[in-house]
C-alpha cells in the first residue's frame, strides 16, 4: 500500500456478490434526500424525525445504505434520507448521508466496553446533573464533565436538584470563577401532600418553576443529561420530555412504545422551540476522559489558565513541580476561596491521565473515576 493511504471504502470496491452489476464508489449524489434527525437506533434500525421544525413533522423508520456500515450513526445525528419517507405504517427509508456533526460526544473506552464509542452527536448542551443533597454533591464530578464539555466543545450546564432538601449555594461557591450556566430544581411538594401523584408519577415532584427555568436553559439546544445514580434525571427528563422511561410508557415521537435498549434516545420537549432535543443516555453516567488530551484537560480549567504563563517551560504542574506558579496564584490574596480547591481538581485529573497514559493501569482510568 506504499505511498497511498486507503481506508475500508476502497475494500468494497469489488463485483456485487448476486453478481449483478459492479459496485462502484461513484454512488449516486441522491440529491432527492430528505434531511431527518436520528432519534433512537435499536439493531439496525435508525428510528428518524423528518420536518423537524417543519409543518408536518413525522416518524420514519429507516434502515442505512451499505456504503455507510462501518460508521456509527447515533442519537443527536441530522441524516439524508431517501425512500418512503412519509412515516407511515410498514415504511422503510434508507440513510445515505450522514451530515456533518457540530459535535460529537464520546465514551472513552473502559472495563465494561473495549471501545471508544460516539453516543451522541450535534449535542451543544451537556448538563451535568447533582442533587443538592442525597447523594451528596461532589466536586468532581462537575470538574471532570466540565472537561468533557470543553473537550467536546459543547456548553457545560451545572443542574443542582433536590434544592428542596439543602441549600447549594456553598456547593456552587466552588464554581463561582467559571461561568458556567447554573439551573436549581426542587420537588414541588412532598409526595405525602399530593396523593393523586401516585407512587410512579415522577413528573409530578418537579416544580413547576424548576421546570421554567430548565425549559429556557435547553430551548432551542440539543442536550444531554449526565449524572450519578439517584440525583433525578429520570425525574426531570420525564418532567421535561412527558416519557416515562421507568415505566415504558409510550412515547409520541418516536412512536416505539417501550423503550426498553439501553442506548441514547432524543425525545422533544413540550413548551420548547422545534430543534429542541434532550436526549437520555440509560446507564450512561460518566464519559470517561481516557481521550482527552491533557492539554485540554488544563484548558477546561479556565480560572487557572491565565496563572500557567508564569509556570516554566514543560511545567508539569503538580504538587512538587519546582517554580509552578499555581500554587501562589490560588493562595494570592485575591483569590476565590474555591481557588484551591480547584487546583486540587486540577492536579487529580492530571495525575489520574497521566497515570493511566504510562501505566496503562485501568484502575487509574479517568473513566472509571469520573461518578
Ligand atoms: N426531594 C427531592 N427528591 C427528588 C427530586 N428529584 C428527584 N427526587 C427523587 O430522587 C430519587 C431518584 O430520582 P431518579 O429520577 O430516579 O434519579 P436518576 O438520576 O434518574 O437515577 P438513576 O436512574 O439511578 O440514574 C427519586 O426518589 C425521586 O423522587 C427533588 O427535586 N427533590
Ligand atoms: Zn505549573
Amino acid at each position: 500500500m506504499a505511498g497511498r493511504s486507503w481506508d475500508e471504502s476502497d475494500v468494497r470496491v469489488r463485483a456485487n456478490k448476486r453478481g449483478s452489476r459492479p459496485r462502484t464508489k461513484q454512488r449516486p449524489a441522491h440529491d432527492d434526500a430528505v434531511i431527518a434527525r436520528v432519534v433512537a437506533v435499536d439493531r439496525g434500525r435508525y428510528t428518524c424525525v423528518v420536518d423537524e421544525d417543519g409543518p408536518t413533522p413525522r416518524t420514519v423508520l429507516c434502515v442505512r445504505a451499505k456504503e455507510l456500515r462501518r460508521q456509527p450513526i447515533v442519537p443527536g445525528d441530522r441524516v439524508g434520507v431517501v425512500g418512503d419517507v412519509s412515516g407511515e405504517a410498514d415504511t422503510l427509508a434508507r440513510i445515505v448521508r450522514i451530515e456533518p456533526r457540530s459535535t460529537v460526544l464520546r465514551r472513552s473506552a473502559d472495563d465494561t466496553d473495549p471501545v471508544e464509542r460516539v453516543i451522541v452527536a450535534n449535542a451543544d448542551r451537556l448538563v451535568l446533573v447533582l442533587a443538592a443533597a442525597s447523594p451528596t454533591p461532589r466536586t468532581g464530578f462537575v470538574d471532570r464533565g466540565l472537561v468533557a464539555a470543553w473537550d467536546a466543545g459543547i456548553t457545560p450546564v451545572v443542574c443542582m436538584t433536590k434544592t428542596d432538601l439543602q441549600d447549594p449555594a456553598e456547593f456552587l461557591e466552588h464554581f463561582e470563577d467559571l461561568d458556567v450556566l447554573t439551573v436549581t430544581t426542587q420537588r414541588a411538594t412532598e409526595r405525602g401532600q399530593r396523593p393523586e401523584a401516585g407512587l410512579h408519577d415522577t413528573s409530578l415532584e418537579v416544580s413547576p418553576e424548576s421546570l421554567d427555568r430548565l425549559r429556557a436553559v435547553l430551548d432551542g439546544h440539543v442536550s444531554v443529561f449526565l449524572g450519578p445514580s439517584g440525583v433525578g434525571k429520570s425525574t426531570l427528563v420525564n418532567a421535561l420530555t412527558g416519557s416515562q422511561r421507568a415505566t415504558g410508557g409510550v412515547n409520541d415521537v418516536t412512536g416505539r412504545g417501550r423503550h426498553t435498549s439501553s442506548s441514547a434516545l432524543a425525545l422533544t420537549v413540550p413548551g420548547t422551540r422545534p430543534g429542541t432535543w434532550v436526549v437520555d443516555t440509560p446507564g450512561i453516567r460518566s464519559l470517561g476522559l481516557a481521550h482527552v488530551a491533557e492539554e485540554d484537560l488544563l484548558n477546561a480549567f479556565t480560572d487557572l489558565v491565565p496563572a500557567t504563563a508564569d509556570c516554566p517551560r514543560g511545567c508539569l504542574h503538580t504538587e512538587d513541580s519546582p517554580g509552578c506558579a499555581l500554587d501562589a496564584w490560588v493562595h494570592r490574596p485575591e483569590a476565590s476561596p474555591a481557588a484551591p480547591g480547584r487546583l486540587e481538581s486540577l492536579r487529580r485529573l492530571l495525575a489520574a491521565s497521566r497515570g493511566e497514559t504510562q501505566r496503562g493501569d485501568s484502575e487509574k482510568r479517568l473513566g472509571q473515576a469520573i461518578t
